[in-house]
């Protein structure tokens, strides 16, 4: 069984197809990517790359058409339980309350009250909703949404986290405030992140490393290190000269796809 050198997550010559009325869609191919245990990737490329795509083939939600994905060195094969997923929209429930919000997995777990209230109340207090326990989802700001949700999928305690464009809805201060939310809470409890984005700021504010995709069938262009301090502060990054050459860098390696890209039909 291969050892920690083989990366909690890898995709070895990974290749994604789906039948489509009319045709075939070629979404990913040869994707070659390993992402160590407490390692932050974040994936950039243009729109229908097939981001999304390994990021459900990691959750095991279908098998690969080509080539492997293992998780722990392991082929996925069915729904990986390892891994939790936050996408664009919260998908709170609008009759519960926060607190009923984020007891929903420890419910699912069968975790006693007392055990339900105490976990409720910490992951509260990590994700920063003190005092809004008893609020309803309609009665929060879109980031303090975010955050409820967060704190949700972290009531599970996945290992790893799938986020596709978790932040997109959000305004540019409350991204921000949960760029660096996330970037803390997933260094102090060890998560291992990989985090879909178009924004290419976020893409290096975040990353530990960037994979760069080239347009469908997308496979990976280029790997870039973001060689930031891990504890970096987000609040000063625009002033920090390596930030803004790997922003700029990541720029010109997508504007050629992103000036050519009009095709959006299945490739056959
Ligand atoms: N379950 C599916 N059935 C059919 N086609 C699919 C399915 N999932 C993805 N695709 C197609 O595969 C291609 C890649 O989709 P994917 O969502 O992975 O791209 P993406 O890079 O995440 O896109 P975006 O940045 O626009 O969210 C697209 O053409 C999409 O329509």
């Amino acid at each position: 069984m291969p050892g920690p050198a083989a990366g909690l997550i890898s995709f070895e010559g990974f290749g994604k197809s789906f039948e489509v009325p009319g045709g075939t869609v070629h979404a990913a191919r040869d994707v070659n990517l390993t992402v160590d245990e407490g390692e932050f990737v974040t994936l950039v490329g243009p729109s229908g790359c097939g981001k999304s795509t390994l990021l459900n083939a990691v959750a095991g939600l279908f098998p690969a058409s080509a080539g492997t994905v293992r998780y722990r060195g392991q082929p996925v094969d069915g729904y990986n339980r390892s891994v939790g997923y936050m996408t664009q929209s919260d998908h709170l429930l609008p009759w519960r309350d926060v607190a009923g919000n984020i007891a929903v997995p420890l419910e699912i777990q069968g975790r006693s009250r007392a055990e339900i209230r105490e976990r409720v109340q910490a992951l509260v207090g990590l994700v920063g909703l003190t005092g809004f326990e008893k609020s309803y989802p309609t009665q929060l700001s879109g980031g303090m949404r975010k955050r409820c949700a967060l704190a949700r999928l972290l009531a599970y305690d996945p290992e790893t986290l799938l986020m596709d464009e978790p932040f997109g809805a959000l305004d540019a201060q409350l991204r921000l405030g949960m760029q660096i939310e996330i970037r803390k809470l997933c260094r102090d409890l060890g998560k291992t992140v990989l985090f879909v984005t178009h924004d290419l700021d976020e893409a290096v504010a975040l990353a530990d490393r960037c994979a760069v995709f080239s347009p469908r069938p997308g496979t990976i262009r280029r790997i870039v290190d973001v060689p930031l301090p891990r504890d970096r502060d987000l609040l000063r990054l625009r002033h920090d000269r390596r930030y803004v050459e790997l922003t700029a860098e990541l720029w010109d390696l997508l504007a050629p796809s992103i000036a050519t890209h009009a095709d959006m039909e299945p490739t056959r």
